[in-house]
């Protein structure tokens, strides 16, 4: 593993999926424990997806280190994004992490703060969860919240959380909510906007696998062209930003040698 500094973000290359996951769980538990100690709680929105799975699973194992470093009850889950389906449908973000994690961990149901996709009005899930995090974070009007960390994945098309290419919430900057409308997946999808992604103390993307290289290599060294890869969008004002990617994924990226090679 090494870390190099690419334009505006840091990438660091580890060896497989597994190597990966383990990272993130480092990063996880040192961000907990920093948020808890700065400010007594520890405000993360989950990636959801199939590359995190691995990693929600090793925070609740009970023969890695991690589970026992972490002050459950002091963690508050948000979700980056959301399909348009019940919390117990198979392809609900909520569903995969609470049997991967939230069942397998002593979070208190009052920290689990999921986004209602049930209601059949997707714009009406956005803006409720717009109101939960207005109220969380007691925002202010024209306020964002500050998430203590992001998790967020990129598909092989270039998107992050529910930003699709050519979609307009791509551009959303008054809302901290929206539901976007995904024509190649033919469904409603809710997320959490760009100004909201962008304004976390940390962000960490997990990319996994070959077939992602090519989109990696256009959204980390290719032109600026946020319609056509979302994860673009991803300049966080203030916060770190973090690629944490595997070796199959970065196999196209003209990376730069560590600066100080220590
Ligand atoms: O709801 C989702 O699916 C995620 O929020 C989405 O943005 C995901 O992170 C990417 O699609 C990558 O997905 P994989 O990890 O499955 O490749």
């Amino acid at each position: 593993m090494h870390l190099i500094r690419a334009v505006k973000s840091d990438i660091r290359v580890v060896a497989n999926a597994e190597e990966l996951s383990l990272k993130a769980a480092e990063e996880f538990v040192h961000r907990a424990e920093e948020a808890v100690q700065a400010r007594g709680i520890f405000t993360i929105a989950l990636a959801g997806g199939s590359t995190p799975k691995s990693l929600y699973t090793l925070l609740a194992s009970d023969t890695a280190s991690f589970r026992e470093q972490v002050p459950w009850n002091k963690v508050h889950f948000f979700w980056g994004d959301e399909r348009h389906v019940p919390p117990d449908h198979p392809e609900s973000n909520y569903r995969m992490v609470q049997e991967r994690l939230l069942s397998q961990v002593p979070v208190p149901p009052e920290n689990v703060h999921r986004i209602l996709a049930e209601n059949p009005d997707p714009g009406k899930a956005a803006d409720e969860y717009e109101q939960v995090l207005r109220h969380f974070f007691k925002l202010h009007e024209g306020k964002w919240p500050r998430f203590d960390l992001v998790l967020l994945g990129m598909g092989s098309d270039g998107h992050t959380a529910s930003l699709f290419p050519v979609t307009n919430v791509i551009h959303e900057q008054r809302h901290l909510v929206a539901a976007s409308w995904v024509e190649k997946q033919n469904t409603y999808r809710v997320t959490l906007t760009p100004p909201v992604l962008n304004n976390a103390l940390c962000t960490i993307f997990l990319v996994s696998g070959s077939e992602k290289a090519e989109t990696l290599r256009a959204v980390l060294e290719g032109n600026p062209e946020p319609d056509r890869f979302p994860a673009q969008i991803i300049r966080p004002k203030q916060g770190s930003l973090l690629w944490l990617v595997d070796r199959a994924a970065a196999r196209f990226l003209r990376l730069e040698q560590e600066e100080n090679h220590g």
